[in-house]
């Protein structure tokens, strides 16, 4: 882990500098008390990445390794001018991109639409062949007699690879140098099988030819198409000096110097370059060792000063956070170098630390592109901000975990002020040999408290046990509480650790990451019966949704839906086009207990809405628990608001101590805006003294319809059959529906009334209020019909028409619903279609009412009443308006 950490320079550090302490000082810690425990338990570390800041130092040292297998190089003085500066771009090709013949074409042709004056393509070997040739040498020194098979399939792949890739003397030249390679490696895995030993210098070379031959194939294509082009054996130019265990560092100077001359000599405008493989100064073969092509085209790039380094990869650039981990990481467009250099422990691991080291210097940007995928702009790693306002995109980059942690946490009130206690304890820490990932510690002094790797801390608690014996045995130590978390932020101020435990490290990289890459105003919706108005609000967010986030930055996520027997849940948003399949296909039994918890439990999104699209009681009754849990509210379900008087006070008194939303519009008059033309006048201190209409759209519909051309129970038949009408349409013929709406109406103005409290003239025949069902209740209601059409008549020759009002009186305190006649001329006379009609006489509008009018049921409107709701939410976020 810890060649891949962000800063194992620094960490080095700390813990060698701690331990020279040690050795010139000793300890000094006389009469301390302190808690010395360690956590099994403890697994990961989420790291968050911070803009701004200064450079890190990068420090090399000068081992030198002893020499084996020899290159030559031409050592004379040749002063051609190597050309420098923008006219150059490299590119690097990895191993899956130089994968099959094909690839590498796709790779000629990339390099031959660069328009640059100069480029230089470094290349790895084809994907596989580094693991081929490593395999080989692993054989050979194994006395492994299958090294020859192995060799042999390794010829088989590269001739293959260049008899589909190229024709004529290219191909003959390129098999003829494969042929000389292998006998040569041949020879080469002899020796090794001979000694039983491969020196690192053998096993260089041997490993080295998946490059040399990626890079000439390459070569041989480019040209192919007429263009300029040599390839180049990176060891005559690039001179390395290792730099510890499986680390080396360049000689920029003598490269430089060999780079001049290997150009006076094939001064080409391109040139193909093989990535991983350098020199020692000796001119011993060596590698860069892994992830080295990225190191060698960042070393090259650096060399002739490109104007950019793009790294061709197969992903689309960096990502915020691993995206198997957290699917909502999106690909970062711009970084800055020590951003990155943090940044190396993604899941779309692309970068190694040290390739930006050799860029960095002179300010070269990198860039990570995906080979299969051109039109993605990439990640482009600079120093310098990359927009106008002087920002790299947000102040937080990303998110990893790192896992398999323990944390150490050494704790005693004797610790402070007590001068060694620190070196002491990583001296102790530094001689088992584990690595500190993290060390926190408050000025208090009490306690310190570090991360290693699990595998480690056993080593690390049993030798802390032996030097802090003493005190133990002298029972100068209290049993120790673990310390279950820690924060660290380096003073580079690139990175915050937090040691958080293993099963809780996925949902805190994910709530992290929402809250810095989702935007504040992402909603993740849960449907509860997607019915008529439920299932058209369904439709209506797929057509809507990518509108609402392009122009509004509103993300609106469905992550359940469920029905009365099924539903169907995602943590990250349900495909809208295809949810009633999902539906019937990958639902699961419904329960509304785990429904919920789904909800609460999703920690990617940062808000949460309910939307209750059914008719029910018992959903309603949970609305109280909902807004408790966080979790906003919205409905067109009338039953909570007119249910008993103190569960409807208790919740608006929650929701109004609380920061949590109830939102309720498609209560009254569907879509209209009742609701919100109510509290707009209560809330601008208005006051109502009465509130009347037709809140009914089944019965407007039925009594604007119903004119002698049909029956009445045909006119019920078509008001049902329009989405007018509640689930049961007795609940609208009994005037409930309307009765429900005043009670709404009425407690919005600030009146404490039951609905048993409003008469109500219900139009259910008293014979028909018993039928076990809503279908046998249209089914029977066409025996009544003679009955209405005589009531109609007799209003028709009074010049009247029948309607059905809802009436709050204010200033009486009190609710009516009932079945009136109209003169023709009256404004309820005059409603078509589903109309609701809702005048309001207030202290304002006394002379003349204020008159909301329009349809007041249907699919669409209702479901839009809704929405509207759930974007009046997204505005209470913070959403533009
Ligand atoms: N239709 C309209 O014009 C208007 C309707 N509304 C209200 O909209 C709501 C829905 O009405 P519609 O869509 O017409 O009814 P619907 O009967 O078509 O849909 C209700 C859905 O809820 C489901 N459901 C019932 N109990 C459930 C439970 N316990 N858990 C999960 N799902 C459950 C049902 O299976 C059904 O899919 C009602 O409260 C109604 O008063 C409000 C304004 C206008
Ligand atoms: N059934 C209701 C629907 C709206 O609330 C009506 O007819 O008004
Ligand atoms: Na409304």
């Amino acid at each position: 882990m810890t060649g891949r950490v962000a800063l194992p320079v620094v960490h080095r550090a700390m813990v060698a500098s701690l331990a020279t302490n040690i050795r010139q000082g000793g300890t000094s810690a006389q009469c301390w008390k302190y808690d010395l425990s360690q956590d099994r338990s403890l697994g990961g570390s989420v790291r968050i990445g911070q803009s701004q800041g200064s450079f890190l130092t990068h420090r090399s040292t000068n081992l030198l390794r002893p020499a084996a297998a020899a290159i030559s190089v031409e050592q004379d003085d040749v002063n051609t001018y190597l050309p420098k500066g923008d006219m150059w771009s490299v590119h690097k090709f990895g191993g899956t991109c130089m994968g099959t013949p094909q690839r590498i074409q796709s790779v000629a042709d990339i390099v031959l639409s660069d328009s640059s004056e100069r480029k230089l393509v470094i290349v790895s070997a084809m994907s596989k062949v580094t693991d081929m040739m490593y395999n080989l040498v692993h054989k050979a020194q194994s006395r492994d007699d299958s090294y020859m098979i192995a060799l042999e399939e390794v010829f088989e792949k590269h001739m293959a690879a260049a008899k589909d890739l190229l024709d004529g003397e290219d191909l003959a030249s390129f098999l003829s140098q494969l042929h000389s390679d292998v006998s040569s490696l041949r020879a080469m895995l002899s020796a090794i099988y001979i000694a039983g030993h491969a020196t690192e210098s053998f096993s260089d070379f041997v490993v080295g030819h998946g490059e040399l031959w990626s890079a000439q194939m390459l070569s041989y294509a480019i040209k192919k198409s007429g263009a300029p082009c040599s390839w180049m054996d990176t060891r005559e130019v690039l001179v390395v000096k290792p730099s510890g265990p499986n680390q080396v560092d360049p000689d920029y100077l003598e490269s430089e110097k060999r780079l001049q001359k290997w150009f006076s000599r094939q001064p080409a405008e391109i040139i193909v370059a093989t990535g991983f493989i350098a020199s020692t100064a000796e001119n011993i073969p060596t590698t860069l060792k892994r992830d080295g092509s990225d190191f060698s085209a960042a070393i090259i790039g650096s060399l002739v000063r490109a104007r950019q380094v793009t790294i061709w990869t197969d992903v689309d650039g960096v990502f915020s956070a691993d995206p198997r981990k957290v699917s909502e990481a999106v690909i970062l467009s711009t970084l800055s170098y020590q951003e990155a250099w943090e940044m190396s422990y993604f899941g779309a691991n692309v970068l190694h630390p040290r390739t930006i080291i050799p860029v960095m210097k002179d300010n070269i940007p990198i860039v990570i592109r995906n080979m299969f995928n051109i039109s993605a702009p990439g990640t482009m790693i600079c120093r310098q901000p990359a927009n106008d306002n002087g920002d790299l995109d947000a102040c937080v980059k990303s998110f990893a975990t790192i896992d398999n942690l323990a944390l150490v946490n050494v704790e005693g009130t004797g610790m402070a002020g007590v001068p060694g206690t620190s070196s002491a304890i990583f001296s102790v820490v530094k001689d088992v040999g584990a690595n500190v990932i993290m060390i926190s510690q408050a000025s208090s002094e009490h306690s310190i408290c570090f991360a290693v790797p699990e595998k480690e801390v056993a080593a690390v608690s049993a030798a802390l046990h032996v030097r802090f014996r003493e005190a133990l045995a002298a029972g100068r130590l209290s049993k120790a509480n673990i310390n279950v978390r820690a924060i660290a932020q380096g003073c580079s101020e690139y990175n915050i650790t937090v040691v958080l435990k293993q099963e809780d490290c996925v949902r805190a990289l994910r709530a992290a990451h929402s809250r810095f890459f989702l935007s504040k105003t992402t909603l993740a919706v849960g449907i509860i019966g997607p019915g008529l108005i439920g299932g058209t609000l369904l439709n209506q967010l797929k057509d809507q949704a990518a509108v609402l986030k392009e122009n509004m930055n509103i993300d609106l996520r469905v992550i359940g839906i469920t029905g009365s027997s099924t539903m169907l849940l995602s943590d990250t948003g349900i495909d809208l086009t295809q949810w009633k399949e999902l539906l019937r296909k990958e639902a699961e039994p419904a329960d509304l207990a785990n429904f919920v918890r789904h909800m609460s439990d999703n920690h990617v999104f940062p808000n949460k809405v309910l939307v209750d699209c059914t008719a029910d009681t018992s959903v309603a009754s949970h609305y109280y628990d909902w807004l408790k849990k966080g979790i906003h509210v919205i409905t067109p379900n009338k039953k909570a608001n007119s249910g008993p008087l103190d569960r409807y006070l208790k919740l608006r008194t929650l929701q109004r101590a609380s920061y949590t939303h109830y939102f309720y519009e498609a209560t009254v008059g569907a879509g209209l805006p009742i609701i919100s033309t109510l509290r707009g006048l209560l809330e601008t201190g208005d006051k109502i003294l009465r509130i009347e209409g037709i809140f009914s759209g089944t019965l407007s519909y039925i009594f604007n319809n119903f004119e002698g051309t049909r029956t009445f129970s045909n006119v019920v038949a078509e008001a049902k059959e329009a989405g007018y009408t509640e689930p049961d349409p007795r609940d609208d013929l009994s005037g409930t529906d309307v009765a429900r709406k005043v009670i709404i109406l009425a407690r919005e103005s600030g009146l404490t009334l039951e609905l048993s409290d409003i008469p109500v003239k219900s139009l259910v025949p008293e014979a028909l209020a018993s039928c076990s069902s809503a279908d046998e209740f249209m089914q029977k209601l066409p025996s009544f019909d003679e009955d209405w059409a005589k009531q109609r008549s007799e209003a028709e020759a009074a010049g009247e028409v029948l309607r059905y009002v809802g009436v709050v009186d204010a200033v009486n305190q009190k609710g009516q619903v009932e079945l009136r006649r109209y003169k023709r001329d009256h404004p309820f006379a005059q409603l078509s279609g589903s109309d609701n009609i809702i005048a309001f006489t207030t202290s304002r509008y006394k002379e003349q009412p204020l008159i909301v009018r329009g349809p007041g049921a249907g699919a669409e409107v209702t479901a839009g009443g809704v929405f509207c709701d759930m974007l009046r939410l997204a505005s209470s976020l913070g959403a533009p308006s």
